[in-house]
């Protein structure tokens, strides 16, 4: 049956990737600023994939949780999108940065309004956004249930060491935050958005979570594994834009040469990429290259990019 066959041949695929970057495993610098993510050790690797007519394939540490970091701007932005609808590009913009995910330089030629949602000035004045009309603990509690409905697993939780890491050594992202305050462009306290900001990054999850999380983005706004709505169709369509174009900071246009797939990063070395209409794609390996993206997370997807033919360019 051919169907079956191409099923095989994407567990195949993955499996050759992995051996194939398994004497590599280890490379690149893991995040330290974070004490906690310090502490991940380097030669985690994990891929999971989930396809849009619900197959999922594994390899490697797919079934460990690791802290996804940026990748929950992606879900901050859609619950952002949910509340406020377009609105929300009053206060950011969606343009590429072309500068490091914490720069503060642009900020100030701009009048602390941040390029896009996905650099932290942006995703602090998300969530500064979404916390309108609720207490930090209220909204955080929203976030998580947010990620287990389109996740369809209620066993997501938030790593809080991970979050008290942050909190206690943040001070960037405090700047980014104050500076935005100084120009009026954030309604809330900086220690109310960050308390927000600092614990949706906690969240900790598998390759296997992250794909199910992203799968309404390959399917046209909606989960075929669960039948849940999540977005329209056009809002799918504009964050898998925002992705492609911003999701891994100044390393996005080079990833889009390489990939060219719609994808958001963390420093925790996960990248949730999304190949419309075919499937959601996790993988994580902690070390990061010098734009903060994940090493061999980035190569794993350009492998898997070339011999799917996925690349939303062409094969
Ligand atoms: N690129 C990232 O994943 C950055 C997220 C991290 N929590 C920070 O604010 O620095």
């Amino acid at each position: 049956m051919p169907e079956q066959k191409a099923q095989q041949d994407l567990q195949s695929i993955l499996d050759h990737i992995y051996h194939e970057l398994a004497p590599r495993f280890g490379e690149g610098k893991v995040a330290d600023y974070i004490p906690q993510l310090a502490r991940v050790d380097p030669r985690h690797f994990g891929m999971a994939m989930v396809t849009t007519d619900g197959e999922l394939h594994r390899v490697g540490d797919a079934e460990v949780p690791f802290s996804i970091q940026s990748v929950s701007k992606v879900f901050t932005l859609t619950l952002a999108l949910g509340k406020h609808g377009e609105n929300i590009w009053h206060r950011v913009g969606r343009e590429p940065s072309g500068s490091p995910f914490n720069s503060i330089v642009q900020l100030e030629h701009e009048g602390g309004k941040p390029r896009n949602p996905f650099i932290n000035a942006g995703a602090i004045t998300i969530s500064d956004l979404i916390l309108a009309g609720h207490t930090p603990r209220e909204l955080i509690g929203e976030i998580i249930r947010f990620v287990r409905y389109l996740a369809d697993d209620e066993t997501i939780v938030i790593d809080h060491e991970v979050a008290r890491s942050e909190t206690a050594t943040g001070y960037r992202n405090f700047a980014l935050a104050n500076f935005m305050r100084s120009f009026g462009r954030l309604d809330h306290p900086a220690e109310h958005v960050l308390g927000v900001y600092f614990h949706h990054c906690a969240l900790a999850m598998t390759c296997s979570q992250l794909a199910k999380a992203g799968l309404f983005l390959a399917a046209g706004g909606s989960n075929p594994l669960t039948g849940h709505s999540v977005v329209s169709r056009q809002r799918a369509r504009r964050i898998n834009a925002l992705m492609l174009t911003c999701g891994h900071y100044d390393g996005s246009g080079d990833f889009a040469y390489r990939v060219g797939l719609p994808a958001k990063s963390g420093v925790g070395g996960g990248i949730l990429a999304v190949a419309p209409g075919k499937a959601s794609i996790a993988v994580w390996s902690p070390g990061l290259n010098e734009n903060g993206n994940s090493l061999l997370g980035s190569l794993a997807l350009e492998m898997l990019a070339a011999r799917t033919g996925w690349s939303v360019f062409g094969p």
